[in-house]
């Protein structure tokens, strides 16, 4: 309990690294309300990272933003902050439908950029910008989709635990409390790329294909709740989806960004905000595997796997590994004549070998994911952990064909669009 307040408490006030003479200088775009835990904070702990300019509509907003987190320079457009030519790196947290067109400035102004997820409004726009020249010119900038779990040795140590091919099953639920987010957020504006598919149904999309190792063969069924009357129709307010992947295996997922119930009593309850499976949570159970032992029996060996917080494993994440073991006997028409569970009960806050990779126990998937940019930026090698350009193309076409599967429109293509 100790070791979970103290690690609460780094997260949020981290040690204070002195700063290298080498330090990337980066510039935010817009007064974000993720920004501060995204980059602002993690920051602080990083030798070789300077929170140096901010950008907002409204100057007298930046003002007080870059008051309030110590950010030494206010521009008065995001034009004027991309081409702050002090300024190497770009950060844009701005709504989705935005990212296209100013990482675009932002690269075409030699910035390197980390680019919020989801990437892009969609495969169209993931195409040119993942795809665009300026990413093959010698020196190119680096553009990184910030899917931070990836990051996080959590997330890394859960791949060891199986092999893609095994995976039989894989669901994903993505519960966020209704009331958090108005529904007139960013999430829930068409216009501006919004849906609860590109935001926590966006994390379902990438864990699975990264679970799989593979992109579905196809998207089985897809459904939403919609929007109540009034608010924006091309909105999804819940997605709910089922993919089938080239070894056989399914994944279903469940993103939800106004969840309701889940408690005893359903029709008093089923109104009141969801607190049950508040913290993002997946569960992967991989094909039986069968062997003959002595005495002419089978034994078979089924093993799953529950990662509980996926999403923020560094505020709190458990893995529980459960494997069954059965024999059975076939002459006796497969009768179970021994039956075995054992569960383990797994953490990982730190990479899990020799000491090589840098981390802490209190970094956050963020802190993690800051440490691999200025490493590709520095062209260190680091802890290996990287989304590929193609990868975020391929998560772009596997939300548009999920929409098209839902009957919802993909989001829109920037006018910007090259
Ligand atoms: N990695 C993560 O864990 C998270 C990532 N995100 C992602 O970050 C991005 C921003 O999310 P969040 O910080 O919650 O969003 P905010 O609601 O804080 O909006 C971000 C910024 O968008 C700017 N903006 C520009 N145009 C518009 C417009 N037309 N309407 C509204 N805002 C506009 C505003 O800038 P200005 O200050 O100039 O007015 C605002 O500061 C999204 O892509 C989201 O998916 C969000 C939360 C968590
Ligand atoms: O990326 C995100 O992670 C945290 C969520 O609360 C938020 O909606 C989303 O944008």
């Amino acid at each position: 309990m100790l070791s979970f307040f103290r690690r609460l408490y780094k997260i949020f006030y981290p040690p204070v690294a002195p700063k290298s003479s080498d330090a990337l200088r980066f510039g935010i775009l817009g007064a974000a309300n993720i920004a501060p835990q995204a980059l602002i904070v993690p920051a602080k702990s990083h030798s070789e990272v300077i929170v140096a300019a901010v950008a907002a509509r409204d100057q007298k907003k930046a003002e007080a933003y870059a008051k309030k987190h110590g950010i030494p320079v206010v521009h008065k457009s995001y034009d004027d902050l991309i081409s702050d030519p002090s300024l190497d790196c770009i950060y844009v947290p701005l709504p989705n439908g935005l990212h296209y067109e100013w990482a675009l400035k932002a690269l075409k102004a030699g910035k390197h950029v980390l680019l919020e997820k989801p990437s892009v409004s969609n495969a169209a726009e993931a195409k040119s910008l993942f795809r665009h020249p300026i990413l093959s010119k010698p020196n190119a900038p680096v553009l990184l989709e910030a899917f931070h779990y990836r990051f996080h040795p959590a997330w890394q140590y859960f791949l060891t635990l199986f092999n893609p091919e095994d995976v039989q099953e894989v669901e994903v639920m993505n519960y966020l409390a209704a009331g958090i987010f108005p529904r007139d957020d960013i999430r829930f504006n068409y216009a501006l790329s919004g849906g609860t598919l590109m935001d926590f149904g966006a994390y379902a999309v990438s864990t699975i294909r990264q679970i799989f190792g593979a992109e579905p063969t196809s998207v089985k069924s897809a459904s939403f709740r919609p929007m109540p009357e009034g608010f924006d129709k091309n909105a999804d307010e819940a997605v709910y989806a089922s993919y089938e992947f080239p070894n056989g295996g399914t994944a279903k997922i469940t993103a939800d960004l106004q969840a309701r119930g889940g408690y005893w009593a359903p029709g008093m309850t089923k109104d009141w905000p969801r607190l049950a499976g508040a913290f993002p949570t997946l569960f992967v159970k991989l094909k039986p595997k069968e062997e003959s032992v002595d005495g002419g029996l089978v034994k078979v060996t089924a093993k799953s796997i529950v990662f509980h917080c996926y999403m923020g494993p560094h505020l709190y994440h458990r893995l529980d590994i459960a494997i069954t073991t059965e024999l059975k006997d076939p002459s006796k028409d497969g009768k179970v004549v021994k039956s075995e569970k054992k569960t383990e009960y797994k953490k990982a806050y730190k990479w899990q070998d020799n000491g090589e990779r840098k981390g802490e126990e209190w970094w956050a998937t963020y802190r993690y994911q800051l440490e691999e940019f200025v490493n590709r930026v520095k062209n260190r090698k680091g802890s290996g952990v990287w989304v590929d350009a193609e990868e975020s193309v391929r998560q772009m076409e596997m939300i548009d064909a999920t929409y098209e599967k839902m009957g919802l429109p993909i989001r829109p293509t920037s006018n910007a669009l090259e």
